[in-house]
């Protein structure tokens, strides 16, 4: 009979990090972090400004190198490696930053073409069009943006362009920076919607950071929380709720986090309650 998979196989789990420690100078960021991501879960990444969110998913995709630790990606361990040795495992993530970090002299759909023409030079151009124009679609732009610059979209097209290029490779792995930063609400809940369609329909698994209580509730499995230098905590909104500490009561229990729990709930508690299992059905489906 074949062994049983390891507890911490990349199937189950593609993110693992073990012992991270990250050190500009005299300042120490991540402390002895740890954390795994699961398969086809949607894991949000909280914490407070300058907590080191934007530094571990830049460690995790490889663009920086930690002082200690260890992340595998897909089982292969990305701290280790040299820069060309992480290819074979570099195509299976796509990353919205910030900002979404367009090169602003190339149209939406050229922007979409750049990490197909870097992992696949021999594609043709025809068909490097139709597959930039076709992830342009799924990213829910009108098929004329393909042609537009960067300068000529709202901020809300130009996150979806970003996902656009993001999702060029047909990723297994999604890393999003603060995607709803700055867009109004509305906006911000249809973005919410395409990531967790994206998600269902491709299967993707989401390291998601965001200050956005609202996503939180709407559309993440689990939620990991920043703070003194750790993950502190990781698991679903009512499971967090049960922890004592300070910073995780303040967030989700502050007027901002009451707020976002009834307004995703409408009717105040009760419905939040229900949001709340669904939610935990969710992580249970996953785990
Ligand atoms: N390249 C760098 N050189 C020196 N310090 C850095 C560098 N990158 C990040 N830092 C520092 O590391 C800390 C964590 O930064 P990071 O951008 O990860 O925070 P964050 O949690 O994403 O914050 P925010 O929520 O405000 O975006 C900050 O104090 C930042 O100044």
């Amino acid at each position: 009979m074949p062994p049983p998979p390891r507890e911490d196989a990349p199937e189950r789990y593609p993110i693992v990090i073990t012992g991270l420690v990250n050190q500009f100078g005299e300042q120490r960021v991540h402390d002895n972090l740890e954390l795994k991501v699961r398969r086809g879960e949607i894991l949000g990444v909280v914490g407070g400004s300058g907590t080191g969110k934007s530094v571990l998913m830049r460690t995790i995709i490889g663009l920086q190198q930690p002082a200690e630790g260890n992340v595998e990606v897909f089982g292969r361990s990305i701290t280790q490696a040299e820069p060309d040795e992480q290819i074979g495992v570099r195509d299976r993530w796509g990353v919205l930053f910030q900002g979404g970090a367009l090169f602003s002299t190339l149209t939406v759909g050229e922007n979409v073409q750049v990490p197909l023409k870097q992992f696949y030079p021999e594609i043709d151009k025809q068909l490097l069009a139709e597959i930039a124009r076709y992830k342009v679609l799924l990213s829910g732009l009108p098929e004329e943006a393909v042609n537009k610059f960067p300068a000529e979209l709202s901020g809300g097209m130009k996150k979806r362009a970003g996902l656009a290029r993001a999702l060029a490779l047909d990723p297994e792995l999604l890393f999003l920076d603060e995607p709803t930063a700055g867009l109004d609400p509305i906006g911000a809940a249809r973005f919410d919607q395409l990531t967790r369609e994206l998600q269902e329909t491709l299967g993707l698994t989401v390291f998601l950071i965001t200050h956005d209580l609202d996503t939180l509730y709407a559309i993440c499995d689990r939620v990991a929380v920043l703070a003194d230098k750790k993950v502190i905590a990781v698991g679903t909104i009512p499971e967090l709720l049960e922890t004592e500490h300070p910073w995780i009561q303040e967030y989700f229990n502050g007027p901002r986090g009451r707020a976002a729990a009834d307004q995703k709930g409408g009717k105040g508690p009760s419905r939040s309650r229900s949001q709340f299992k669904a939610m935990d059905k969710r992580a249970k489906r996953r785990a």
